[in-house]
């Protein structure tokens, strides 16, 4: 979404003011009378340097949106733009390079590699992609995530949190436009959650990423700087600076409406 601050912060490389954004996206399942619009006519704008939530409840297409602002999914009608680049249209070659090249991913499964160290978990993607890394700023990435003295454990010798923050280092370590977290607290006990979003948050702020989460949990969106609220395929809401308590008051909201 635009503000006036996002505007200001925008300092980018290929000079587009969002760092992702979709017209008329809309997704479909299938088709004839069982299709499912999961996306339906969605206009979004990923403010550039800002940590944005999606919610809403079950089923409501944040996964998708996910998914098609990532170039993980094709779309059934709209446009969809990552920085000045209209990603609608691209071959699934193009798309492969551009997710490797210019999106960073976290999942609630850590997806690490159980018989790498954490160092060579966090280059992976940088390795199979043939890219070296930018040494300053795998430090800097390492550094504020407090890894340094973890590098050469493997996955199993890590704490959950711990697994979680190489994760979260991995998207980070290329330097991505984006990065997309679906549920990155999922499977974690609040405490690692909240290192977590804490690092996440960081990384917004002292490393100036862009970061898109999907969350179930108001006290995680209320880490973020815009909640945005999905209700059967549509953006009904959104709330800038939110707090765990407004966020959870605009949820039973949706309680609400299905109940009555
Ligand atoms: N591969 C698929 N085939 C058919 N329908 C699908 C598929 N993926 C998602 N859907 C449907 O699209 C709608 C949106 O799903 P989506 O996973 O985006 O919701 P969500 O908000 O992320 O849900 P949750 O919070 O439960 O993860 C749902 O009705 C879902 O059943």
């Amino acid at each position: 979404m635009s503000t006036p601050a996002a505007a200001q912060a925008d300092s980018v490389a290929d000079g587009a003011p969002f760092a992702a954004r979709a017209t008329g996206l809309t997704k479909a399942y299938g088709s004839g009378e069982t299709a499912v619009i999961a996306l339906d006519a969605v206009d979004v704008e990923i403010a550039r340097g800002r940590f944005t939530a999606v919610m809403g409840p079950s089923g409501s297409g944040k996964s998708t949106l996910m998914h098609c602002l990532a170039g993980l999914d094709s779309v059934s009608a709209g446009q969809v733009w990552l920085g000045t680049t209209q990603i609608t249209g691209l071959s699934e070659r193009e798309l492969t390079r551009l997710r490797r090249d210019r999106v960073g991913f976290m999942f609630q499964s850590f997806n690490l590699l159980p018989t790498l160290n954490a160092l060579e978990n966090i280059t992976l993607p940088m390795d199979i992609a043939g890219r070296k890394a930018d040494k300053e700023w795998l430090d800097r990435v390492i550094d504020t995530l407090g890894l340094g003295d973890r590098l050469t454990h493997r996955p199993a010798q890590l704490s959950g949190g711990q697994q979680q923050r190489v994760a979260c280092a991995r998207a980070l370590a290329s330097r991505p436009e984006l990065i997309f977290a679906d549920e990155p607290t999922g499977n974690l006990d609040s405490r690692s959650g909240l290192e977590v979003l804490s690092f996440l948050r960081e990384a917004v702020d002292a490393l100036g990423q862009t970061v898109v989460m999907v969350t179930h949990d108001p006290g995680a969106a209320a880490h973020s700087d815009l909640v945005l609220f999905l209700g059967d395929g549509r953006i009904v809401d959104e709330m800038p600076d939110p707090t765990a308590e407004a966020v959870l008051e605009r949820m039973k909201r949706f309680d609400g409406i299905r109940k009555s």
